[in-house]
Formats: C-alpha cells, sequence, structure tokens
C-alpha cells in the first residue's frame, strides 16, 4: 500500500491513501505503522477515502468530497484532529484531488473547511469550542485546576505555573474518569506576555505530542478565559513550533504550516 508522510509542527501522520474506501485500517496495523523504531514512526494515521464510501460519515458527503479517517498511535479511534485536518489538506492539494483555495474535509467530528494561505499555511475553521466547566490534572504531585473544553474530542487545558519545559511527561498525567469516561487530552501551558502561551500535551491514544491543534484551541480558549475573554487571537508555542488560534463569537480558527515529507510504500501487514 502506498503511504506519505507529513506533519504539521511536528504532530506528525502517516496519510494512507484509499479513494474508494477498501482498506481495512485495523488498530493492530496502525500501531505498527505508528511504531517509531518497527514500523514508520507517526503520532497518528489519517486514511483519505471518498466521503460517499465511507458510512460514518456519509451523511457530510453533499459538502465535502474526503473524508479524514483519523487514528491514533495506539490504534484507536478519534472524533477530530486540527494538525492533522491541516496536513490532510496539504495532501489532497499536492495530489491534485482538491484544486480551490478553499475547500471542506468530512471528519468525524463534523465538516471542517480549510483555507490555503497566500503564505503556504493551512487554516482550519475548528467550530465552536464548548466548554463544559472545571476539572483537575494530577501530574508529579501536583493538582492542576483546568478547562474542560469539548473541539469535537475532549480536552482538559490546565494554567501550571510551573515552566512547562520541566515538566515530566512520560506517562499520562491523572484525571476524573467520572468526567472524562472515554478518556482526554491534557494540555498543560503557561500564558506568557499578551495573549501568547506556551503548552505542551499529552494526547489520548498517542502520549506525548510534540503539537495538537484541537488542544492548541482549547489552550487558547481556557487562557482567554483566566483574563475573562471569550475572544481574541493567541499565540501557541508548542515543542514542534508556533499555532494561531482565533477565537471569535461563532466559531475558532487554526493556522500554522503543513507539509508532506516523504511518500513510500508500506511493506507492514498485520
Ligand atoms: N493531534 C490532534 C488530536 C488527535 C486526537 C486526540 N489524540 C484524541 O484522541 O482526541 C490535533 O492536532 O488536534
Amino acid at each position: 500500500m502506498r503511504f506519505l508522510k507529513g506533519h504539521g509542527t511536528e504532530n506528525d501522520f502517516v496519510i494512507l491513501p484509499d479513494p474508494e474506501g477498501e482498506v481495512d485500517v485495523s488498530a493492530a496495523l496502525v500501531a505498527k505503522i505508528c511504531d517509531r523504531r518497527a514500523g514508520i514512526g507517526a503520532d497518528g494515521v489519517l486514511r483519505v477515502a471518498r466521503t460517499k464510501h465511507s458510512h460514518e460519515v456519509s451523511d457530510q458527503a453533499g459538502e465535502a468530497e474526503w473524508f479524514m479517517d483519523y487514528r491514533n498511535a495506539d490504534g484507536s479511534v478519534a472524533e477530530m484532529c486540527g494538525n492533522g485536518v491541516r496536513v490532510f489538506a496539504r495532501y489532497l492539494l499536492d495530489a491534485g484531488l482538491e484544486h480551490a483555495s478553499e475547500f471542506a474535509i468530512a471528519t468525524r467530528g463534523g465538516v471542517r473547511r480549510v483555507r490555503i494561505e497566500p503564505n503556504g499555511d493551512v487554516t482550519v475553521d475548528m467550530g465552536k469550542p464548548v466548554v463544559h466547566g472545571e476539572s483537575v490534572a494530577t501530574l508529579g504531585g501536583h493538582e492542576y485546576p483546568g478547562i474542560h473544553v469539548d473541539m469535537g474530542n475532549p480536552h482538559l487545558a490546565c494554567s501550571i505555573g510551573d515552566p512547562v519545559a520541566q515538566l515530566e511527561l512520560t506517562h499520562g498525567p491523572g484525571f476524573d474518569t467520572g468526567v472524562f469516561p472515554a478518556g482526554v487530552n491534557v494540555e498543560l501551558f503557561n500564558a506568557v506576555g499578551v495573549s501568547r502561551a506556551v503548552m505542551r500535551v499529552y494526547e489520548r491514544g498517542s502520549g506525548e505530542t510534540r503539537s495538537c491543534g484541537t488542544g492548541a484551541v482549547a489552550t487558547a480558549v481556557a487562557a482567554a478565559h483566566l483574563s475573562g475573554d471569550t475572544t481574541g487571537t493567541w499565540t501557541i508555542e508548542v515543542l514542534g513550533g508556533t499555532l494561531t488560534v482565533i477565537l471569535d463569537e461563532d466559531t475558532s480558527y487554526l493556522s500554522g504550516p503543513a507539509v508532506i515529507v516523504a511518500s513510500g510504500e508500506l511493506m507492514l501487514a498485520e
């Protein structure tokens, strides 16, 4: 099977083109592909299928020709991936499967519209973040209060005070399984300067990653909340680069680089 490799601020993905929706991507195969020593290595897999051939999202076929079937590195399925959808858009353009500077992509979290900026960055309309209230993450004997934000997928974004560079994130933070029965992506951040935050993230199903698009928006929401705001433009620094988040009354936007770096033939099988 053909594959490509791409990343958005070093949140990296293996892309599997499957236009007719014929490939059964098992959790075991995804985990093998994402293995950084025995596989290609990635934070997740993006299967590229025509929406009309994808029963999970076929109701979105009128709006979006292509479905981003996103899988975490452990093979689990997630509703949305903000960096993934930006890399997916870059692939569709490079492959000549989309031609316009704006188009829509189907996801389990609903249709997402993307725009290619003049400098090549990819912006995605992430929809309106839903704030559910407060919860707590625990890490290294510390309790970090945070905000529960639904971006299609679940997030707990915590302002931590301590420098994020010193966090030990080889193991995931603890969280309230009553609030997050399906697990949660945990962002640990510090607001620095005006409308700017430094963030690290431990992703559900993938562990610590160098960036998370939905997590960057959740962090902007939580950081804005701390200053009593619900709108504004935020710069979110992650280990793999810089993302821009715009929060407005009705929706949110995520912008940043998205590139394809390799292609090849996959020899792995289940
Ligand atoms: N890295 C992604 C989020 C991927 C899904 C997440 N791990 C989950 O399980 O919800 C992003 O850029 O948003």
